[in-house]
């Protein structure tokens, strides 16, 4: 297994740190990941904490309660949580299926959609954790890319997903299963928060293998109220920035059991973690943006067709000529289409 990368980890308490700034933009051009440390986050512990019990009191519901809140039509009656018809093998699943998905209504910041009886109590909680989302994703100074954001504008497909990969999953094959599958994430930015001992995702490497992305940082101590905040980019910073930063593809497996980067042991094959979604307003158009370090990344690119520079595979694997300029709606509904077949 290739070692997990030296992914770095960012402080973004200050909003003006250069350094910070400049560190983000390398890993998103390296790596298309960074981890924000959750000290200088605006998240308490106890946000974080209520968040994770709220999925755990969904998922714990009786199977007849969930699925009336489950997402697509390929659900097997038999595991409401993978997607396994008789013709796609579980190593090939895409494994969107089981989870919770909420979007708030801008304007009165409710949720959109209904919430299972027994977790209404907890809407409050729920839409406080993505208000929380929403600062972290805009925490930049004012700018284009905040502009794009603003629900003042109009819809955003912003989401928060609530998943859980059961450790109860019988008949699984380590090292060739997977909890889900190869993908890049559809928006701006999502925002995935881990808990501790319950690893699980890789990204692709240049090479085309898979490098595990621990839930702490490899090699960083410290005393952290909850698990830095894994920040991935999207496809849409992807297209804006022509490919620079990178919509890296990445999966869930099984976790081997020391494989949380040698930080700490796996204590449970359960995964819990809960995936924040960033989309821009739904009309933006996802054309390159006009930026000197775009453009001499795109003249890089001219130069010589091998230059990628990073891990990143979605859409920054396409060439300038294939792609041809959508709306964000249009994007985020073309790669739904595709998942929930
Ligand atoms: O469960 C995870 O850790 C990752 C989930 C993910 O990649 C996604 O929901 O897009
Ligand atoms: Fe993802």
């Amino acid at each position: 297994m290739t070692d997990p990368l030296d992914i770095p980890l960012i402080d973004i308490s200050s909003n003006n740190d250069h350094a910070a700034g400049k560190a983000m933009l390398d890993a998103a051009v390296k790596f298309g990941f960074l981890y924000v440390d959750s000290r200088s986050s605006c998240f308490t512990q106890s946000d974080v904490q209520g968040a994770f019990d709220i999925s755990k009191e969904f998922f714990h519901l009786p199977r007849d309660e969930k699925s009336l809140y489950k997402r697509g039509s390929d659900v097997s009656a038999s595991s409401p949580y993978f997607k396994m018809d008789s013709n796609v093998s579980r190593s090939q699943n895409k494994g969107w299926v089981g989870m919770m998905v909420e979007t708030l209504d801008p304007e009165h910041h409710e949720i959109n959609q209904s919430l299972p009886p027994s977790l209404m109590k907890r809407e409050k909680d729920i839409s406080n954790f993505v208000d929380l989302c929403n600062r972290t994703c805009n925490r930049v100074p004012s700018n284009f890319f905040t502009s794009q954001h603003d629900p003042s504008k109009g819809l955003t497909g912003n989401s928060l997903r609530l998943l859980y990969y059961p450790e109860d999953v019988t008949g699984y094959c380590p090292g060739k299963d997977i909890r889900a599958g190869a993908h890049s994430d559809y928006g701006s930015v999502t925002l995935l928060f881990q808990l501790p001992g319950q690893p699980g995702l890789e990204i692709l490497t240049p090479d085309e293998s898979w490098a595990p992305v621990p839930v702490y940082p490899r090699g960083i101590q410290g005393d952290f109220p909850f698990p830095p905040i894994l920040v991935n980019i999207g496809d849409m910073l992807s297209y804006w920035t022509d490919g620079l930063l990178k919509s890296t593809v990445h999966r869930v497996v099984f976790p081997d059991s020391d494989a949380d980067g040698g930080n700490q042991r796996s204590e449970s094959r359960d995964r819990y973690s809960i995936a924040f979604f960033c989309q821009p307003v739904e009309s933006t158009e996802l054309g390159p943006i006009p930026s000197d370090l775009v453009s001499s990344y795109r003249q890089r690119k001219a130069e010589d067709a091998s230059v990628t520079i990073g891990y990143g595979g979605g859409s920054s694997a396409l060439n300038t000529s294939q792609r041809k300029t959508i709306t964000a709606k249009g994007h985020l509904q073309a790669r739904l289409n595709a998942t929930y077949v």
